[in-house]
């Protein structure tokens, strides 16, 4: 039996398909550990209750000896009552005929009452990952309604733009992804964000570095098919991949969101042990985006708690491609605070 204390879990929007992905890997230990019990709380609205006590059987029936317990149900100030991790995963998917503004507003009806169920009864050292989409902004919101807890708490995920950039590069170069390092994601979880390789390194099996772009060169065949390859081929691709997947799978990614779910938290709980990743999480003013945004930096984490990297440099179309998904951001805070949810 573990000495370990549990770590309470909620899940939100536990009965679709990204909860489905996501719970079994929790309650087999991929976030904590597996000395680590793990105390699931699965929050769904009415409607979606059956599925997600579907799910709860499901669990007891694979007895992972890290599940310690698991609790459904349509209560948010139950589902975050001494919570330590929070992945708010419902969200209010755009329908049709639906404008932007109609979709923040029906978000904010759901993350403003779930920051404030947090606020009110998470535990101190809760930490918050936002999926839902529009991400960033739901993070905004979740925050701006929680007053007790730090705002750098609330973060929303990149993680998966991130992991699908390595992908591609790791396809392109031919080598495994874990042989890539210092990839970044700025700015929006959305069609805007900027995957960035120029601070990239291609690691060999014998440990030397050497830089992606020059990599990039060789396998494409000269270092003027780089920027072509990137602008065309690449940031397009990791940009728009949601959209493709939806397109050829018929529903949104679901597997590799929960994938890159565990990615996210299992780094901020334990450590990027000295390498970088991306994460949006609130700007302190860094790199020029306007501090209390939630925007995707490069990132790495040390005793919990996120740091951005400091001190890259940027090319000119870098910080133009950045400056355009910032604005957006800023455009969704503006239209979020002219509703009144933040
Ligand atoms: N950030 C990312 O990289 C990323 C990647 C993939 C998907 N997403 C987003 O994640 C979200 C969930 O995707 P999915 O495929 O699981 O959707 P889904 O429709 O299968 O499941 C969503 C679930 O949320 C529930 N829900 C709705 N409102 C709720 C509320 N107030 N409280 C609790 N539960 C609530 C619904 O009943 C449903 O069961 C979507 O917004 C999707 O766009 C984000
Ligand atoms: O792109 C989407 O609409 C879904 C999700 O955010 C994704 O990146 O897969």
């Amino acid at each position: 039996m573990s000495t370990h204390t549990p770590v309470t879990v909620t899940v939100t929007g536990a009965g679709g398909q990204i909860g489905y992905a996501l719970l079994f890997r929790i309650a087999s230990g991929a976030m904590f550990g597996q000395e680590v019990p793990v105390r699931l709380r699965l929050l769904e609205i009415p409607a979606g209750l059956k599925s997600a006590e579907g799910t709860a059987l499901e669990l007891q029936d694979c007895a992972f000896t890290t599940l310690d317990s698991v609790e459904v149900t349509d209560n948010a100030a139950r589902a975050f009552a001494g919570t330590n991790v929070g992945l708010l995963v419902g969200a209010r998917p755009r329908g049709p005929g639906m404008e932007r503004g109609d979709l923040l507003s029906a978000n904010g009806a759901i993350f403003g009452p779930q920051g404030a169920a947090i606020n009110t009864g998470a535990a101190d050292d809760v930490k918050v990952l936002v999926v839902g989409n529009p991400a960033n902004t739901n993070a905004l919101i979740a925050a701006a309604h929680a007053p007790d807890v730090p705002a750098e708490r609330f973060t929303a995920m990149t993680r998966l733009d991130h992991n699908r950039a390595l992908a591609q590069l790791a396809g392109t170069l031919e080598v495994g992804v874990g042989s890539i390092r210092n990839v970044v994601i700025w700015g929006n979880h959305s069609a805007s964000q900027v995957p960035d390789v120029s601070h990239g390194v291609l690691v060999g099996e014998d440990g030397t570095q050497r830089p992606l772009p020059d990599a990039l060169a060789e396998a494409l065949g000269g270092a003027g098919k780089v920027a072509p390859w990137l602008d065309e081929t690449f940031i397009p691709r990791v940009a728009k991949r949601g959209a493709e997947i939806i397109d050829v799978r018929g529903s949104s990614s679901a597997a590799s969101a929960a994938a890159a779910a565990i990615d996210h938290v299992r780094d901020w709980v334990q450590g990027t042990a000295g390498s970088w990743t991306s994460a949006a999480i609130r700007s302190d003013g860094s790199y020029g985006v306007p501090k209390g945004l939630v925007s995707s930096f490069p990132v790495h984490a040390r005793d919990g708690a996120w740091e951005i990297q400091q001190g890259l440099s940027m090319a000119a179309d870098v910080r133009a491609r950045i400056d355009r998904s910032v604005k957006e951001l800023e455009e969704e805070r503006d239209m979020v605070r002219s509703l009144g949810l933040v």
